[in-house]
């Protein structure tokens, strides 16, 4: 058996276990009596629920409406939290900005400091952080019809996993294993998006934002890891020669003043909201 065979089945032994009774979930009463229509429910995500999708086998979310997923992706300080600190003042639209302030704080750890610091020893550490905080964001529950995450778990593992494996930082048993876990986790669970807006910026501009900005750990980043930043979201979302792309993509030219932004963001306000259009 594959280990994502074995993987499902280990999964759905311990969700019979755990559900032998109707459950109340998210304020829903929920029947899991049955094993073909078992639930599974993590501890550590324990306000979430899923449900097997007998066709492809993937945790899909258990009887929600359907939600409109739009995910703002660019460079290191190209102005992606400024663009949703813009859209939350809409109603109905739920924002979700990166987890930043955990990958900086850790029980008492800093990942993102010592990754700077050391990648070829703390990378991986980060990563699996990132990857896990990431895919919390995809699964957390909302009532608002619309949600605007700040990057994604897809460009977490294409973006910054592959540039530190491509520059040497990461050992390629890091990355193997990392690599592992993001197959599993994107082949399993359904994490839709619906679409991409990817902020484009040149790295000089962003270097300027990034130092303005004057986030402690970020001191250390030179011109160049900008640059393949760049380089790498270019390959995905423009020339579309990397990866696979989960959603349609809007580009946004990033590099003006923010008032010009601004009226970028409300020019392309009904195409980002009715993402299924673009
Ligand atoms: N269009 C803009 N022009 C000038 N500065 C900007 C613009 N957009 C954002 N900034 C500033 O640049 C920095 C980075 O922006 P931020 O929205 O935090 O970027 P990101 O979330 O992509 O890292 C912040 O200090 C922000 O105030
Ligand atoms: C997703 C992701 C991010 N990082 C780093 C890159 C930046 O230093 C911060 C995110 O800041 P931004 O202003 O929101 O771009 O986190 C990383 O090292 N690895 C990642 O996967």
């Amino acid at each position: 058996m594959s280990f994502t065979g074995r993987c499902i089945k280990s999964w759905w032994r311990s969700a019979t276990r755990i559900y032998t009774q109707p459950a109340v979930t998210s304020g829903r009463l929920v029947n899991v009596g049955d094993k073909s229509e078992a639930l599974f429910q993590t501890r550590a995500y324990s306000n979430n629920c899923y449900s097997t999708q007998h066709a492809s086998r993937k945790l899909v979310w258990n009887g929600e409406e359907k939600k409109l997923v739009i995910c703002i992706e660019g460079n290191i300080a190209s102005g992606k939290t400024t663009c949703l600190e813009y859209f939350s003042r809409t109603s109905n639209i739920e924002v979700l900005t990166e987890p930043i302030s955990k990958w900086r704080n850790v029980r008492g750890h800093n990942p993102l400091g010592l990754m700077y610091q050391d990648p070829t020893r703390w990378a991986m550490t980060l990563q699996t952080y990132v990857q896990l905080t990431m895919l919390d964001r995809h699964l957390s529950t909302t009532s608002a019809p619309v949600r605007m995450m700040e990057r994604s778990i897809y460009s977490a593992k294409y973006i910054f996993v592959e540039n530190l494996y491509r520059s040497g930082k990461m050992p390629e048993v890091d990355f193997a294993v990392l690599s592992e876990w993001f197959e599993w986790i994107t082949q399993n669970i359904n994490l839709p998006v619906d679409l991409i807006v990817y902020l484009q910026s040149s790295p000089q501009i962003c270097q300027q934002r990034m130092r303005e900005r004057c986030r402690e750990e970020e001191k250390v980043v030179p011109l160049e890891y900008l640059e393949a930043i760049h380089q790498l979201y270019e390959d995905w979302l423009i020339k579309k020669t990397s990866f696979s792309i989960p959603a349609p993509v809007l580009v946004i030219p990033a590099d003006q003043d923010l008032k010009k932004m601004l009226h970028h963001y409300e020019e392309n306000r009904e195409k980002i909201l009715a993402a299924r259009n673009v």
